[in-house]
């Protein structure tokens, strides 16, 4: 589309620009050329009306079914938030000059400047704006979700009339990112009743919950899909719109008293952006505040706007009630033509349109001008930041060294669930998980299967027939790396591939990271335990090693528990990876230096002297010793064709080498959750 005011400032301009579009300018461009429009008296809320009532009689929103009129009572009975901003900058440090260069030059690029308005319990906020123009960096800063690092933030903002304590600020808050961040492999309710099992309070029945939870499905327009896996690119599950909305509905479920969505409706279709939008009005005139960011909405979806923000390449170009939007453009002489949608007509406005040099100098010379103008109006749109309407709600305030927090901690946990109830949640969706991935679990088993059975009949009866002693080692050192690249390659993808979700969900507070690390760590034991049984009783038999029950069960271990402990080297390299390319970069590393330095290829005289501990902290060089120990320990060690003496064997015996490969097994799990403890985007504190 063209642009509407590609003329400049000018008013004649403008207007007849405007004209060719529509002859019938209002040029006053007053209210009288708005038509008030009540959605929820409309026809399309009659659509919803069977949900409405739904709401009314359950326990989905605890306050009463609000009109405007009452909302003022109801909130005094309910935890809400009135958000006042004032001269919110943001700006990015962007380094400049190519990897080598000596010198880096860095380059500020403003992204948000000035920014100023309120958000208040009741009402939608949306912001406006063109591609680029800032609405998500807003929606970040209001969230307290702007990162630590190249980012420079300025402003004050108050959450009822106090500064925030952004920590309980974003467990109390709920904040839908642009991007789905969810499970493919769990289903529509799963995800939303997840989030209700971790996040609603611990105290509230969990008949109650499961209420609440089909309750955002019905009102979220998703019966139909409640049991469809999410499903991703390779494998097809719910819609996109469908995606959005499950996004959506896991913030709902909590019935949070702040709401900040990045654009909510971009993706779904008319019908359903509207469902959405008015499922977020009835909410807000139940007493919650609302913030949505917002790209080009129909006419009837911005009716349901109580108060607009509009931004343009980091400018504030508007801040007010969304009806007096067009009568403010218009009294700038930018009248709205008659029958118009007043969001496109604003979005016409305020774009910077680049197509052309010239273009671009008038697109910019007018946005620049409304961004003055607006200066000018600011005054009138500011509120003081201690307004009184934040004293509404019983919100407990509390002195802190750092200030005053948002709520009152006291008797406020951190988390809505305590560690034991958050770990078995965690186990349960882990376990589901790993259950679901039935092509690895299919592949894994047929390739234990078949790499058993061929090294099984490459090396049979090798251990039976004494002239075959010396290659016994071989066998037994092979044996083990097999099963330590199995383990490794099982888990190196684990934490990286779900990292998204589980920040969001970090920053959310639904879970310590140590439940999580534990669960997914308690989930994933029974495959290896079943596949490196499996593995150990095909292959012990075959090759035939000692014949003796103990030795056999001796070996079972030895194999289990190397199996176990590459895993956990391979999750320090799963952990500390942002993406899978790094995991995979790293893992194999660090699994080939615990062979090469296992005992076998190398003997510890031809290692450099400086390099000698190395083979400490190997896994295999425990696990390869134990497993010679228990094969060749009954030959006498004077015996110097003992392959015990000519291995270089260690004398820690089976039961000092099985101790040290647990301490290591320990070790780097440790290692493994204090990467991941650490592993995440640090959020600024201030404001
Ligand atoms: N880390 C960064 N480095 C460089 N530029 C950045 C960075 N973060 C944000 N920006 C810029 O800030 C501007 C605003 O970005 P933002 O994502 O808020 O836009 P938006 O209005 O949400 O756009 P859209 O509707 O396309 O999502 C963009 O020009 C973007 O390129």
């Amino acid at each position: 589309m063209g642009d509407v005011y590609e003329n400049g400032t000018g008013d004649e301009e403008a207007g007849a620009t405007a004209a060719h579009r529509n002859e019938e300018i209002n040029a006053t461009g007053n209210r009288d050329s708005y038509v008030p429009f009540d959605p929820l008296k409309s026809h399309v809320d009659d659509e919803f009306a069977e949900f409405s009532t739904d709401a009314g009689q359950g326990s989905f929103f605890e306050g009463q079914r609000m009109e405007s009129k009452s909302v003022e009572v109801s909130l005094i009975q309910q935890h809400t938030f009135s958000m006042n901003w004032h001269d919110l900058c943001l700006s990015v440090r962007l380094k400049t000059g190519g990897p080598f260069k000596r010198s880096k030059e860095t380059v500020v690029k403003p992204i948000l400047k000035g920014i100023t308005g309120y958000a208040r319990p009741g009402q939608v906020l949306a912001i406006m704006g063109g591609s680029g123009a800032g609405k998500t960096a807003l929606l970040s800063m209001l969230g307290g979700r702007i990162p630590v690092g190249e980012y420079e933030i300025s402003g004050e903002l108050r959450i009822n009339g106090h500064e925030r304590d952004v920590n309980m600020f974003r467990r109390y808050t709920g904040f839908v990112e642009q991007d789905a961040r969810v499970f493919a492999d769990l289903t529509v309710r799963e995800q939303i009743e997840f989030s209700a099992q971790c996040r609603l309070p611990a105290s509230m029945p969990i008949e109650k919950k499961m209420r609440r939870v089909e309750q955002v499905i019905t009102e979220l327009g998703l019966a139909n899909a409640t049991n469809t896996l999410i499903g991703n690119a390779v494998q097809r599950g719910v819609s996109g719109g469908e995606r959005k909305r499950v996004n959506i509905g896991i913030e709902l479920v909590t019935n949070p008293p702040l709401l900040l969505l990045d654009e909510p409706t971009t993706g779904l279709d008319s019908f359903q952006a509207q469902a959405v939008m008015l499922t977020m009005l009835r909410l807000a005139r139940r007493g919650r505040t609302i913030i949505a960011t917002i790209h080009q909405p129909r006419s009837q979806i911005f009716q349901m706007f109580d108060y607009l923000l509009l931004l343009s390449e980091g400018h504030q170009i508007y801040f007010g009630p969304a009806k007096d939007m067009v009568p403010y453009f218009a009294a700038l002489k930018y009248p709205c033509p008659a029958y118009f949608n007043p969001a496109d007509f604003a979005l016409d406005l305020i774009s910077l349109n680049a197509r052309s040099k010239t273009l671009e100098k008038q697109t910019r010379a007018r946005i620049s001008y409304l961004a003055n103008r607006f200066l000018e109006h600011k005054s009138e749109a500011s509120l003081p930041l201690d307004d009184p309407l934040g004293a509404i709600g019983d919100l407990h305030t509390k002195v802190t060294r750092k200030g005053v927090s948002l709520f009152s901690s006291q008797g406020e946990p951190n988390y809505a669930e305590p560690w034991p109830v958050q770990f078995g949640l965690l186990v349960k969706r882990s376990f589901k998980l790993m259950v679901r991935e039935k092509g690895t679990n299919f592949a894994r088993f047929f390739q234990t299967i078949i790499f058993s059975v061929v090294l099984g009949l490459i090396w049979l009866n090798t251990g039976r027939n004494s002239s075959d002693l010396n290659a016994v080692p071989g066998v037994l050192f092979f044996l083990l790396i097999n099963q330590a690249f199995g383990a490794s390659f099982g888990v190196v993808f684990l934490f990286p591939l779900e990292r998204g979700i589980v920040l969001r969900e970090r920053l959310s507070r639904f879970y310590r990271v140590s439940a999580y690390f534990l669960a997914k760590s308690v989930a994933e034991l029974p495959r290896l335990v079943v596949l490196a049984i499996l593995f150990a009783c095909i292959t012990y038999w075959m090759v035939g090693l000692q014949p003796h029950p103990s030795s056999f069960f001796i070996f079972v271990v030895l194999v289990l528990l190397t199996a176990h402990t590459a895993e956990s080297l391979t999750l320090m390299a799963s952990a500390s990876a942002s993406s899978p390319q790094t995991a995979a970069a790293i893992a194999p590393v660090l699994i080939v230096l615990s062979l090469l330095f296992g005992g076998f290829f190398i003997g510890p005289d031809v290692i450099p002297v400086w390099l000698r501990w190395l083979r400490f902290v190997s896994f295999i060089y425990y696990g390869f010793a134990a497993v010679m120990d228990n094969e060749f320990g009954y030959i006498p060690r004077s015996n110097t064709n003992n392959p015990l003496v000519t291995y270089n064997i260690n004398s820690f015996g089976i039961g000092g080498n099985i101790g040290f490969l647990i301490m290591l097994d320990v070790a780097y799990r440790a290692i493994a959750f204090v990467f991941l403890l650490y592993n995440k985007p640090r959020l600024q504190k201030s404001i």
